[in-house]
């Protein structure tokens, strides 16, 4: 078994306050990963530190076996550590199409040359489509970016980051604000983003953490609470405590079970 990345005593602190404490990480290659956990619990603190937009206090970062804990984020990013909307941007007055060609010509390192000929162009134009195809958005192609509809714009966001070719994708919230139909279609593009890439996610909609997620992190408090496959850990008496709150016992708690097995536990 091969961990891509991985965490040892990852900690950190704002003031005193443990944001992150202690958490040992390992994703393992090719995996879809889930951080989970209830408002509060760490887990963005956890992505700004594994993406190095934020120092540890303490702990450190293994990406391919490489310590990565000091790594500035734009190297790591290069490495293939990368984090959606972290190089990406959407550019609403250019085309869906000119959007992803940019992101392709920008890992080329190309992003300046705005006199290149349209020969040189055409070069990134197969590879343009193939991903288009892949996000489903090829019938968007010469709409202008600004005008898709919410979640074609999410669908073009991981586009542009694909054309990165990120080795481990982190996704933070990727439906956040989607409807059931665009959460189904985008659940499907990471399920494909997925093929030869791990994925690490950060999502409260846990009907699709159960779907899509091969491991799931349970944070609390900034801890590592539980660790496993969903059916393991949607049943787990921590967990359900952590998102349903104290003083559940009996009955309640078989229901509790039952609801962040079913994925309607609010996160508040
Ligand atoms: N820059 C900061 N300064 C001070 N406190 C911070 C900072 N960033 C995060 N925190 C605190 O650290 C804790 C963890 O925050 P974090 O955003 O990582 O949680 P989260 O699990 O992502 O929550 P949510 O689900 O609400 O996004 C919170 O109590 C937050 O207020």
């Amino acid at each position: 078994m091969s961990f891509i990345l991985e965490t040892q005593g990852l900690s950190r602190s704002f003031n005193g306050f443990h944001a992150v404490s202690n958490v040992n990480l390992a994703v393992r290659e090719g995996s879809i990963h889930a951080l989970i956990g209830p408002n509060g619990a760490g887990k963005t603190t956890c992505f700004n530190l594994l993406t190095r937009f934020i120092d540890a206090t303490a702990g450190c970062i293994r990406y391919q076996g490489q310590d990565i804990t000091r790594t500035p984020a734009d190297a790591v990013a290069r490495m293939g550590l990368v984090r959606s909307f972290q190089i990406s941007a959407v550019f609403g007055q250019l085309s869906v199409f000119e959007n992803v060609r940019l992101a392709l010509q920008r890992r080329r390192g190309h992003s300046m040359d705005w006199w290149r000929s349209d020969r040189a162009l055409a070069a990134f134009d197969e590879r343009t489509h193939a991903l288009l195809a892949e996000a489903g958005l090829a019938e968007w192609s010469s709409h202008l970016a600004g005008e898709l509809p919410y979640g074609r714009k999410r669908a073009l966001e991981l586009a542009t980051t694909l054309a990165l070719a990120p080795k481990v994708l982190l996704l933070d919230e990727p439906m956040a604000g989607m409807g059931a139909e665009d959460i189904a279609h985008a659940a499907e593009m990471i399920r494909q983003a997925a093929r030869g890439r791990t994925v690490l996610m950060v999502e409260h909609n846990l009907s699709v953490v159960a779907d899509l997620c091969d491991r799931i992190t349970v944070l609390a408090r900034g801890e590592v609470l539980a660790e496993g496959d969903y059916a393991t850990v949607s049943k787990d008496p921590r967990v359900v405590e952590a998102y349903l709150g104290h003083g559940h016992a009996g009955q309640r708690q078989h229901n509790d079970h039952t609801a962040v097995a079913n994925g309607e536990a609010s996160h508040g």
